[in-house]
């Protein structure tokens, strides 16, 4: 599924404006109904209802859920913003259908203004500012949505929550925005729903219909995508009855430390149950039998050092090769990746202490083979590529480093990102807590391992890995809750979830 930004989405809806006979002023009343729609199958006509429109259109749909509202009998105050008496022609249209209902409990602001107070148990309807919002709220703005926040009323946001960029939202002071309950988006999600630091202001959100064109949805190019049950459906691909291993790729994975093999374990776990056809493990002598008893489907190579990695020979060829679970950053190993990925041809899985080597040598990104899947989680990623003090400032520099280096760059979190070297971002959008537990991630290196093997381009791969493994670890909280899951329980989840994806 594409993700646009406010400027396409604009597009659209001008191209249905003009293309598909329907008024600007529908489109409003369209959204306003779905709007009125959610509030009443979430809220009884007993709830306190605050309707705050500001000047656009955004606030015209406001208007309309205000009008709405007060047909279907809900008691509704309403505060429209106009200070500087720049009505959008939406918002006068909304503004006279609402005040033609008659004694109307409306109040226009037109300058300074005293806040009323709004109870804790009232419901806020947010319709300030939505995607026309061109910089960071201030001043009285700014003020009032503070008060709004501090009212611990129950806020519903209209499109997205006042003060939030569609897209971008690094440079917005944290407190300039609305803290909503629940965000209601007009046709389509936004860019800044899928980055970690929005959350927070978002609440739950949904997406409503309101049936803008959807020819020229198709025809409009992204650089965002997201990634969904179906669209894993589609790329999945279903096995010949007459296949044989042979036919599902060979790979590597070169993982572990003394102490640390259990790492190894679970990325061959994860690998396994994704589906590969052969699976050889390089790890430190000392793993031997541990390894070959607890994983017996995989064979084993031992390094010649017995407690870490220094050096990584192949002797055969593999589909795909992964380097990181539980390796450590001895020096030994460090020099053992440098050596490695420098006469490495094809593109590599780097994950975990692969990546903390190559922060210790940074040359090393230099040498990485195109196309190379690199999966760090957060402060992996600030330990190879420098401090960051949110999600949306990594995603910007990984889109940034995925085209100097031409490689692949995951993102670990919920809404898991994948960046790709011409700048395309992929948001994966199955997961949650249960996630974040230990060895979750040697487990996902595992699976993309896999479908590396499996012959899944590495953009694929990555995102495809990520949504697969976020749906077992969806499986595996089922069972354990959000607090108990095991990365071996999302391991052994991972055959269900492809199971569930495909039919
Ligand atoms: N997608 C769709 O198909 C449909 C979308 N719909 C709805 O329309 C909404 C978008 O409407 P919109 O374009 O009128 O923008 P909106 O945010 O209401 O207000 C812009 C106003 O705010 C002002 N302003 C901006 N920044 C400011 C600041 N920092 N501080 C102070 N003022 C600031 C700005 O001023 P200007 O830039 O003109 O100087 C302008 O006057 C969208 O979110 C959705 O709810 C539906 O109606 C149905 C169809
Ligand atoms: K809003």
């Amino acid at each position: 599924m594409k993700i646009f930004t406010n400027d396409q989405i604009r597009s659209i809806e001008k191209y249905t404006i003009e293309n598909e006979g329907v008024t600007s002023d529908e489109l409003i009343e369209r959204a306003a109904a779905a709007i009125t729609c959610e509030i009443m199958s979430r809220w009884r006509q007993s709830k306190n209802v605050w309707v705050i429109a500001g000047q656009g259109n955004n606030g015209a749909d406001a208007l309309a859920v205000a009008r709405m509202l007060l047909e279907q009998g809900y008691n509704v105050q309403v505060l429209l913003f106009n200070v500087f008496g720049r009505l959008s022609e939406g918002c006068i249209h909304s503004r006279k259908r609402l005040l033609d209902l008659g004694d109307v409990n409306f109040t226009e602001v037109t300058g300074d203004f005293n806040p009323p107070f709004i109870s804790p148990d009232a419901l806020v309807i947010d319709g300030l500012f939505g995607s026309g919002l061109r910089e960071p709220l201030t001043g009285g703005f700014r003020s009032f949505v503070d008060y709004i926040n501090e009212s611990k009323a129950t806020i519903v946001s209209i499109d997205v929550p006042s003060g939030l960029m569609a897209e971008w939202n690094e440079d917005t002071l944290r407190r300039n925005v609305i803290h909503a309950h629940l965000t209601l988006a007009i046709q389509f999600p936004r860019v800044a729903f899928f980055i970690a630091d929005n959350a927070e202001f978002l609440g739950e959100w949904k997406v409503l219909d309101i049936e803008l064109s959807q020819q020229e949805t198709r025809n409009t190019q992204s650089r965002f995508f997201l990634l969904e049950k179906n669209d894993a459906k589609r790329v999945l691909r279903h096995r010949s009855r007459f296949s044989s291993k042979a036919d599902y790729g060979s790979a590597m994975i070169v993982a572990g430390s003394y102490g640390m093999l259990g790492a190894a374990q679970m990325c061959a776990r994860g690998a396994l149950r994704s589906g590969v056809g052969k699976l050889t493990l390089h790890i430190p002598r000392c793993g031997f039998t541990v390894m070959q008893s607890e994983v017996p489907e995989a064979m084993v190579q031992v390094d010649r050092n017995d407690g870490g990695i220094t050096e990584i020979n192949l002797r055969h060829k593999y589909d795909a090769v992964a380097l990181g679970p539980g390796m450590g950053t001895h020096d030994l190993t460090v020099r053992a990746v440098e050596t490695f990925v420098n006469h490495a041809e094809k593109p590599l899985l780097l994950d975990a202490d692969a990546l903390n080597c190559i922060a210790e040598r940074p040359t090393i990104l230099n040498t990485i083979p195109p196309m190379s899947v690199l999966t760090p989680h957060a402060g992996e990623f600030d330990r190879l590529f420098g401090e960051h003090n949110c999600m949306e400032a990594r995603i910007k520099t990984a889109v940034e480093k995925a085209a100097y280096y031409d490689i692949i760059i995951l993102l670990k979190g919920y809404y898991t990102t994948v960046v790709r070297p011409d700048g395309r971002i992929l948001f994966s959008c199955s997961g949650g807590p249960a996630l974040a537990t230990p060895g979750s991630g040697d487990v996902l290196t595992g699976v993309i391992a896999a479908l590396l093997a499996q012959g899944y381009s590495p953009d694929i791969a990555a995102t495809l890995g990520a949504f697969i493994h976020g749906y077992a670890g969806e499986l595996a909280a089922e069972t354990h809750g959000e607090y108990g899951v095991l990365a071996t329980d999302i391991a052994d989840r991972i055959g269900t979830a492809i199971r569930d994806i495909m039919c």
